[in-house]
């Protein structure tokens, strides 16, 4: 049995209560997933980048995603958020196909994100970092420079950056431009968060505060999609996990059976395990 097989045998049709058991007929929709990728397909000149690759996120989940250097993660995301369009395949998002739509689009729609390398606007504080989010975020963003900063303070708060406020952010440390970048993107309310290492660099304590962070988002409704290269701290926080590697998905499924997967093993981890 694949890692594919366990998890559809998982997460498939399982009844919902013992009536559904005794095999009453519920008129009952197939749950639909938020962010839904089929298919999709990205080529670098002659570099299949992601091949094909299906995968979905299902509301109030936090999906993890892995695979060695050069896997094809940060190009799956940026497929997600649009700032690369896909060669083939769709992106759909709230049961709409969003694959042409331009990125801003799809942060006014709900999807929100951080970037691996960060790049907080030089010379601005970080409270009117975080605000320039909330200014451009889902809906319309927030009407005015108080507002969006009232947001941002919130957000600050929420992260644990709220006494660097006032800061200029430039002159945050690493981990702490971590956590500006998850500010940021909370900012703009989103519906879904795509995390592009938010914890490499980060030591242990700094990783569990992290993770605390995350499911905290979880825990307001956001989706959350992460990329992360300590496995370990992906294990504990994914309720799912799946693995690319040159571009296709070799793996999806429970992060326990899919990290003692031997494909994945012999793709990710070489001769060591998680
Ligand atoms: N803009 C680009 N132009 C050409 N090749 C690219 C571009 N972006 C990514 N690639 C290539 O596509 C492949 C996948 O890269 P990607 O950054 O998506 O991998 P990754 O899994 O995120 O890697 P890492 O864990 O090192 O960040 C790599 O071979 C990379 O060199």
């Amino acid at each position: 049995m694949t890692v594919d097989h366990m998890a559809n045998s998982v997460s498939g049709s399982m009844p919902a209560s013992a009536s559904d058991a005794q095999g009453e007929e519920l008129a009952r929709e197939p749950s639909i997933p938020i962010l839904d990728a089929r298919k999709v397909t990205r080529r670098f000149a002659g570099l299949l980048a992601v091949n094909n690759v299906s995968f979905h996120l299902d509301a109030g989940e936090i999906l993890g995603l892995v695979g060695p250097n050069g896997a094809g993660k940060t190009t799956l995301i940026n497929l997600v958020s649009g700032t690369l369009f896909p060669d083939s395949g769709e992106i759909v998002f709230q049961g709409k196909d969003i694959t042409r739509l331009a990125p801003y689009r799809r942060a006014r729609q709900g999807i929100g994100r951080t970037f691996q390398i960060m790049q907080p606007f030089p010379g601005l504080s970080v409270l009117d970092n975080v605000a320039v989010g909330a200014l451009f975020g889902r809906g319309l963003g927030l009407p005015g420079l108080g507002p969006a900063r009232e947001q941002a303070r919130e957000c600050l708060d929420f992260v644990g950056l709220g006494k660097f406020a006032g800061q200029r952010a430039d002159e945050l440390g690493g981990p702490s431009r971590k956590r500006l970048e998850l500010a940021k993107a909370l900012a703009m309310q989103p519906k879904v968060l795509l995390c592009d290492e938010v914890m490499s660099g980060l030591n242990l304590v700094e990783i569990e505060e992290v993770i605390d962070v995350i499911r905290k988002v979880r825990d307001q409704g956001i989706s959350v999609l992460v990329i992360e290269h300590v496995l370990k701290a992906i294990k504990d926080l994914s309720d799912r996990l799946i693995v690319l590697h040159h571009g296709e998905k070799i793996a999806d499924g429970r992060p326990e059976l899919v990290l003692s997967d031997a494909a994945v093993v012999q793709a990710y981890l070489g001769k060591r395990r998680a």
